[in-house]
């Protein structure tokens, strides 16, 4: 026993590797030998020749803040075999799930990700789930109340199986495999169960054909749901099931949440969503860790929980595990990730580079977060943690209402969690008692003139949420950590490709590029707070993510007006030079080729993710930077769009990834630019173009980057010829085509001819 508790929960190793560092150096000194090139010649050449230079700084400057996140990428290995001495003291958490729309995001894909959740390797009383729905459907209250039923019987099996894949969904995609020698009676139950979960899709599915669950009537615990309007109502709260013994290894509490909304009141979207899971569990259940997960995100590896306590406990201070992150994988992707929205390769490097500086950023989902970081801890405080613990009833009430809000029951709540260190747990198996004061922290109108969104819970003021509540957190001083074991902790589902996948790009582009301007600004964090100098360049690294698709599409667009103009960017074939952006380019591409073979991931995965991010820039990023220029100048706001779920499952369709389309404004830049190339490359050849005066004239390197930027763009090439939602829609196309024949009228005019 004594051994026991002296075995280190998790190791800290780096991952660094010399080889990687020293093509990246390459790649640094050959960016700056092409500034220096074109710096020394910028006289003798012309406009593009400046316009590259510009676009070549800015490359430079996100490679320098590139080389400083990959330096040294850590990983964390956890041990929760080394947990059992802790076993019973292990300490509750609280599990959160957000939903918002059951036609978006089906309602079964939903009740899986409960179901894994409840059936986690952790004893049961300890456990705690609360859905969010902003939907306030009744079809999902309906759904819950049937799969806490069918949660009965699917907890035990798969905790006296052992089961892998807790989400039913997953788990009957396979044969029923078990080592052992009850293989008859699990044979048994195993058919039982899969009928069982049969039946339990069937319900939901036919109550959301009827778009009226059932009792038809609207009666008993529906009637609060009859005449609701999504965007205007009154919280709603029910318990659905309670773990009234306080069994181990019955089903753990479940609560059902839809916040007040009403039309007046800002939401702040998935950020309000959680403050208000934070408030409501903190009246009821008040664990000192928070499980957070989106509706498909569903629990993969049933100790994923141990594996999060592994650092959460194991962590000499607790400031160096303000909360744990683990990965966004996917269960869905498609083969050679045609849409690049995978981020097997970004999570591997990128995210694990971060991991190495303060800690993995907060990524949304699959993270267990501190309650007392959540209610806005510092790491100064946590150093006077024993100073606080000794006064522990009196912290100033004043002050505890001024932050957290009106209700006395939270204000004790949080006092508790604030004030009390590691050990402390107190089970409640009747949380009807506190229903009342559960109502009134899911109001509308709780938050006015308090902290939260601003000091205290999930920040608001940007639709990536999730990154800027990291930030808050790292801006105090403290440092997350980051878990990725085998199988994966989590899965989710891939956004689908297409207009979908450009919509939630476009949203993740506004939000951080509203991080950037915001008062929580790294920089200003840096300067002011507790934000380290390299964990701020890595925030920039991504908030400028959106700002980068000024300088892509200007480089886009160089080789066509070069063509064109009959100018250069590029040094003409006969000046030594040129085997600076030519090698640059081929050691480029054999670095970010080599990350995909290292992974084991194709060779057509590499190119498919190139494209996909010139693609992205040019569409989702640009205008993700136009929406937020115009929230700046005060003519729009920006909104949080919901990604659609596919519940189907993967598809046979032979189609499945070829590009979509659809009427969207956001296809028009990448058109423009495909129908640019394709003039610009048929001036060249049949001579139309203006003779070339004193300065060099386009050569083959112009030739050869316009056509490499068609084969980028060879989605939307085929676009203009597609059938169906497979094809450009006309009025894009025409739209593009009088924009692209505007350009090239104009950078003729600008030649002079
Ligand atoms: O008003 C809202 C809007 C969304 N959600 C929930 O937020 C989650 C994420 O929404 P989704 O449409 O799936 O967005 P994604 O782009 O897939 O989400 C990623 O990016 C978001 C930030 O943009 C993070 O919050 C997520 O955790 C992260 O997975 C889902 O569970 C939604 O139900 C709400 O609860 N209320
Ligand atoms: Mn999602």
């Amino acid at each position: 026993m004594a051994n026991q508790s002296s075995l280190p929960l998790y190791e800290k190793v780096s991952l660094k590797n010399n080889l990687k560092r020293a093509l990246e150096l390459v790649v640094f000194l050959l960016l700056l030998s092409l500034l220096f090139y074109r710096f020394s010649t910028l006289n003798n050449n012309g406009i593009a020749w400046s316009v590259a230079f510009l676009c070549e700084i800015w490359f430079a400057f996100i490679w320098t803040l590139t080389i400083n996140i990959k330096w040294n990428p850590v990983a964390y290995i956890t041990f929760p075999q080394h947990l059992s001495h802790w076993y019973a003291e292990l300490p509750p958490v609280d599990m959160f799930v957000t939903t918002a729309d059951p036609v978006l995001e089906p309602p079964i894909i939903t009740m899986n990700t409960v179901l894994s959740l409840l059936a986690v390797d952790y004893p049961a009383r300890k456990l705690a789930c609360y859905v969010s729905d902003d939907g306030c459907s009744p079809l999902t209250f309906y759904s819950l109340v049937e799969t806490s039923k069918f949660a009965e019987l699917w907890v035990p099996f798969c905790k006296k199986f052992g089961i892998q894949v807790r989400a039913p969904f997953k788990y009957f995609v396979g044969e029923p495999i078990l080592s052992g020698d009850n293989s008859l009676e699990f044979q048994k139950e195993w058919n039982k169960m899969k009928d069982e979960y049969e039946r339990l899709c069937e319900k939901i599915e036919r109550a959301s054909r009827n778009s009226m669950p059932l009792p038809s009537d609207m009666t008993g615990d529906y009637a609060v749901f009859s005449n609701v309007e999504r965007g205007n109502h009154p919280s709603i709260i029910k318990i659905i099931w309670e773990n009234k013994e306080g069994l181990s290894d019955g089903v753990p509490h479940i609560v059902y949440i839809s916040r007040e909304k009403h039309p007046k009141h800002p939401h702040h979207f998935k950020a309000g969503a959680m403050n208000v899971l934070t408030r409501v569990s903190g009246v009821m259940t008040n664990a000192p860790f928070m499980l957070n997960v989106d509706c498909d995100m569903f629990v993969n590896n049933p100790q994923a929980v141990l594996h999060a306590m592994c650092l959460l406990l194991g962590c000499k201070s607790e400031r160096d595990s303000a909360f744990i992150m683990f990965p966004q994988k996917f269960h869905d992707g498609l083969k050679d990730d045609p849409f690049g929205n995978q981020l097997v390769v970004l999570l591997e490097y990128v995210a694990r580079g971060i991991v190495g500086i303060q800690g993995p950023f907060y990524g949304g989902t699959n993270c267990f977060h501190r309650r007392k970081v959540i209610y806005g801890l510092s790491a100064d405080d946590i150093e006077f943690e024993g100073k606080l613990a000794s006064n522990t009833e009196e912290l100033p009430e004043k002050e505890l209402h001024k932050t957290f809000g009106s209700s006395v029951e939270f204000t004790r709540s949080a006092a508790l969690i604030l004030c009390r260190s590691k050990g402390y747990y107190d089970f409640r198996c009747n949380l009807s008692g506190s229903i009342e004061a559960a109502l009134r922290v899911a109001d509308c109108g709780y938050e006015c003139n308090t902290n939260w969104g601003a000091k205290v819970g999930w920040m608001y003021g940007s639709a990536t949420e999730d990154v800027l509540t990291g930030l808050g957190i790292h801006s105090r001083g403290l440092v997350s950590a980051y878990s990725s074991p085998d199988p994966p902790a989590f899965l989710g589902c891939t956004p689908p490709g297409g207009p979908a996948s450009l919509t939630q790009q476009k949203r993740w582009a506004t939000g951080l590029l509203e991080i950037l301007f915001s008062k929580m600004s790294p920089v200003i964090m840096c300067i002011k707070g507790k934000l380290q100098f390299r964990m701020c360049l890595a925030y920039l690294w991504v908030l400028l993510r959106s700002i980068r698709s000024i300088p892509e599409l200007c480089y886009a667009a160089l080789p066509a007006f070069c063509l064109i103009t009959n100018s250069n960017f590029l040094p003409q074939t006969e000046d030594p030079a040129l085997v600076i952006p030519l090698s640059l380019f081929m050691v480029y591409s054999l670095y970010t080729l080599s990350e995909y073979i290292r992974l084991g991931l194709s060779m057509r995965a590499w190119w498919n993710n190139e494209r996909m991010v010139r693609i992205q820039s040019v569409t989702a990023w640009l205008f993700g930077t136009l929406s937020v220029a115009s929230k700046i100048l005060g003519l729009s706001d920006t909104v949080f769009e919901i990604t659609k779920k596919d519940s189907s499952g993967e598809s046979e369709d032979s189609d499945v990834g070829k590009f979509t389309f659809d009427k969207s404004p956001l296809f028009m830049p990448a058109t423009t630019i495909v129908l640019v190339h394709m003039i610009a490359l048929v001036i060249r050849f049949s001579g139309l173009h203006p003779p070339k005066e004193g300065l060099g004239g386009s050569g083959s390197g112009e030739i050869i980057c316009s056509i490499y930027a068609l084969l980028c763009f060879m989605p939307f090439a085929r676009g203009l010829f597609g059938e169906g939602k497979y094809g450009l829609p006309s009025s894009t196309i025409f739209k593009s085509a009088a924009l692209a024949l505007f350009l090239v009228h104009l950078c003729l005019w600008s030649s002079g001819v």
